[in-house]
Formats: C-alpha cells, structure tokens, sequence
C-alpha cells in the first residue's frame, strides 16, 4: 500500500514582492523562480525525493526520506540566498491528492500566501525512518508515442506545444478524479504521475480516455519504490520495455 509523503512549498508573500516598490522585470522574475526551483530540485533530488515545479511561487515534492529537519535546512538555505523565503507543508498517505490537500491546508491554516508575517513556517509529519517500505510510492512515467514524428518534425513548434499541452491537460484532470494521482509536465512530451495504488487496467483506461478526449497517443512505464527516485527511476525502465515491444502499458515490481 503507498504512503506517499507529499511537500507543498509555497514562496511567502512573493505577489506584492515581484510589484514592490513598483513592478518588476519579467525576464528577473523568470530567472528567479528557475533558479530557485533548480535549487530545490537538486536539494530534494540528492536525497531520492522529486520536485515537481507546477506554477513556480507553489511547487511539489514527494520527500519520503526527507524529515523535518531536512525541511528546516531547506528554508535557512534559500533564506540565506534569495530575497524570498519558503514555507513547508508536509502530510502523507495512501492517496497523493489527499496528502497534497492536507499539506495545503497546514499552509494556508498558518497565514495567506500574501501575509507579510507568515514566513517560513513549517507544518506537518513526515513517514519516520522505522515505518519506511519499498512499495511507497508509486510512479508512472507516460510519454506521447513517437512525439517527434508526429509532432516535432511535422508541425510548426507551437502547434506541437499546444497538441502535448492538450494531451497533459486531460491526463491530469482524468488521473486527478478518476484515481487520486497528481500528475506533471516535466519537459519534452513527458508527464509524471504520482499515484496511489492502481493496476494496469486503470493506466489502460487512462490512456484510453485521453486519445478519445483529445486524440493524443500515451504509453506508460510505471513503478515502485521507497522512494521517488526508486519508483521512478524503475517507471523509465518500463517505459523502455513499452517503446521496445511497441506496448502501451508497462508495470515494474
Ligand atoms: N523529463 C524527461 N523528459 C524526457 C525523458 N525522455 C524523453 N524526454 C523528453 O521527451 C522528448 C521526446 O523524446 P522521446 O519521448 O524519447 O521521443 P518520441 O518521439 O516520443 O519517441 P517514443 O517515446 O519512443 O515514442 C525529448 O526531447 C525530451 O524533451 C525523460 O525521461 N524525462
């Protein structure tokens, strides 16, 4: 059974920052926001957790294997080296929508995004060391089949950008409802979908119900692990074994 541990990280008071004492440069905003969520990715990912960066001033990670005092270097970290400060909410459970949602709502209980006295707070509890097991995470790695040769070399790159955006957007409202999993654009044609514990028929039907939606082919290599890593990293060798035998589901355990 997954326990997956979810971190939401919301940056403290960053809308009135990017327009105080006036507004300020979009191409800055743009570098500071990438370069904080390269920071974290690589913070979090040295300790086999994934970052995910949604909409940069929110982004997600599943930190199984991260506790709160990793959590609390995170913070001084970026306190010391950017003009923003983080806020933490960490919850767990079977399913990733419902962790995510308690980690949210730690947050939002210890003040409003734009309250300008609610700074790095911290709130939540983590999967503790002795409780940890190797099918905790679940994570599916879906690509669009043969990207490049329908879309990339045919289409103007635009086109391309809105047919993969398509396809990303009724993956993630379909996984979201239809089975309690948290999925995200990571570049590329590529989406990964942290996921309670879900069999190939829900990942076929998954795909089914996007090509019907939208007309956008999926495959899916999927795996577990202790952590996101683990999982992950087992997700790319399935979908390996999909683009070599031309399958559309593969599952690793
Ligand atoms: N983040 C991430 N991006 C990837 C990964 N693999 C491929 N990509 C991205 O996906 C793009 C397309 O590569 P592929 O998915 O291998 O190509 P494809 O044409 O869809 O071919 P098939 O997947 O074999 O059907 C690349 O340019 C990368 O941007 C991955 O493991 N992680």
């Amino acid at each position: 059974m997954t326990n997956t541990q979810v971190t939401l990280v919301q940056i403290d008071n960053y809308g009135p920052w990017t327009v105080t004492p006036e507004p300020r440069r979009e191409a800055d905003l743009q570098t500071l926001q990438s370069r904080l969520y390269a920071d974290i990715s690589q913070f979090v990912g040295n300790r086999d957790g994934y970052t995910f960066f949604t909409r940069f001033d929110n982004m997600v990670a599943v930190t199984n294997g991260l506790d709160l005092e990793d959590h609390a270097l995170l913070q001084e970290s970026v306190g010391n080296r950017y003009p923003v400060t983080l806020s933490l909410g960490v919850a767990t459970g079977t399913s990733p929508v419902q962790a995510l949602a308690d980690a949210t709502e730690r947050v939002q209980e210890a003040g409003s995004a734009q309250d300008k006295d609610r700074r790095e707070c911290l709130e939540g509890r983590v999967v503790e060391d002795g409780h940890r097991a190797d099918d905790d995470i679940q994570i599916a790695h879906f690509d669009v089949v043969d990207a490049t040769g329908n879309y990339t070399d045919e289409l103007n790159a635009f086109d391309t950008f809105i047919e993969i955006e398509q396809g990303y957007a009724e993956l993630m409202r379909h996984m979201r409802y239809a089975h309690d999993s948290l999925s995200f654009f990571v570049g590329g044609d590529n989406i990964i979908v942290v996921c309670p514990d879900l069999g190939e028929a829900e990942y076929e039907e998954a795909i089914h119900h996007v090509q019907e939606a939208v007309d956008v082919e999926l495959q899916v290599g999927v795996g577990r692990g202790k952590s996101a890593h683990d999982a992950g990293f087992a997700a790319k060798h399935a979908l390996e074994t999909c683009r070599a035998d031309g399958t559309r589901v593969e599952l690793e355990w």
